[in-house]
């Protein structure tokens, strides 16, 4: 099977001042569809650059020095190259950290998926905007989907906020979606209730899931491969089981003995 995302050599800088700093550094990732890979490392090793060069929204002091991203076997970002605006939203879905950031407060959450399902799906009916309105909200196991089409943001909790986010993401059917510590805010519980949510939607709906996260024990739950990021580079990566249980690199072995209840 083909990869849905391949990262290869993939190295960014950004311009500070008169220096050239690098973010990434000779990064290589993939990811096949149905799987899930975890992006782990501490703060600041360069998961949510990683994470956002393959939807093109890097700030604008950063570029892309060597390497190349491939979406489908289709090149869509390599130096001087950036073809993230065909894919953004279409091809590649994105969950960000706090939901009640990407939500519009004054906006129903009818009209944020009429929103996005209009910009990507040219000459959608009304009654299709609807149908799948309420479809991706089902498939976000959300049961009273048309009190919540019907709701503004503030007046759902957290964790249905959440879900919400996670279908404005998938209601365009793409076939990459990239979550970027989108459960940090959320409580242990619904935490867990997101984490099972992505795990039924990546084995149903066939996708492949980028997920980053500073939290091993979640990526562990979650992730078919970790990547484990420092300093900008992936030190170590591989089946989840096999990293978490058998880490190679000193640095990993770090990230876990860090946390209390691993044994
Ligand atoms: N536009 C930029 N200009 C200068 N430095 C940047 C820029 N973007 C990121 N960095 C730096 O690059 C490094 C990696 O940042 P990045 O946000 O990718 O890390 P992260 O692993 O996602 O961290 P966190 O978990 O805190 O979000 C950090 O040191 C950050 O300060």
């Amino acid at each position: 099977m083909s990869d849905l995302l391949s990262v290869t050599g993939l190295s960014i800088t950004a311009r500070v001042g008169h220096d050239d700093i690098s973010l990434l550094d000779d990064v290589d990732l993939e990811i096949r569809k149905g799987r899930i890979v975890g992006v782990v490392g501490e703060s600041g090793s360069g998961k949510t650059t990683l994470a956002r060069s393959v939807i093109g929204l890097l700030e604008r002091n950063v570029r892309v020095t060597a390497g190349s991203i491939s979406l489908s076997g289709e090149q869509v970002v390599a130096p001087g190259v950036d073809g993230t605006a065909r894919v953004r939203g279409s091809e590649v879905g994105m969950v960000f950290q706090d939901a009640s950031r990407s939500l519009n407060p004054l906006m129903k959450v009818r009209h944020h998926l009429a929103e996005v399902l209009r910009r990507h799906v040219p000459d959608i009916s009304r009654a299709d905007v609807e149908r799948r309105s309420v479809e991706v909200l089902e498939q976000m196991r959300i049961s009273d989907a048309t009190r919540v089409l019907d709701s503004y943001p503030h007046q759902l909790s957290g964790g249905l906020r959440q879900r919400v986010a996670i279908g404005l993401a998938v209601v365009t059917r793409p076939s990459l979606v990239i979550a970027d510590e989108c459960t940090t805010a959320l409580d242990v519980t619904t935490q867990t209730k997101v984490v099972g949510l992505f795990r039924t939607l990546v084995d149903e709906l066939g996708i492949g899931l980028l997920f980053v996260t500073h939290d091993l024990m979640l990526a562990s739950d979650l992730c078919d491969s970790i990547a484990v990021m420092s300093g900008g580079r992936v030190v170590e990566q591989g089946d989840a089981l096999q990293v978490l249980d058998h880490p190679e690199q000193e640095y990993t072995k770090r990230l876990l003995a860090a946390i209390p209840s691993w044994s």
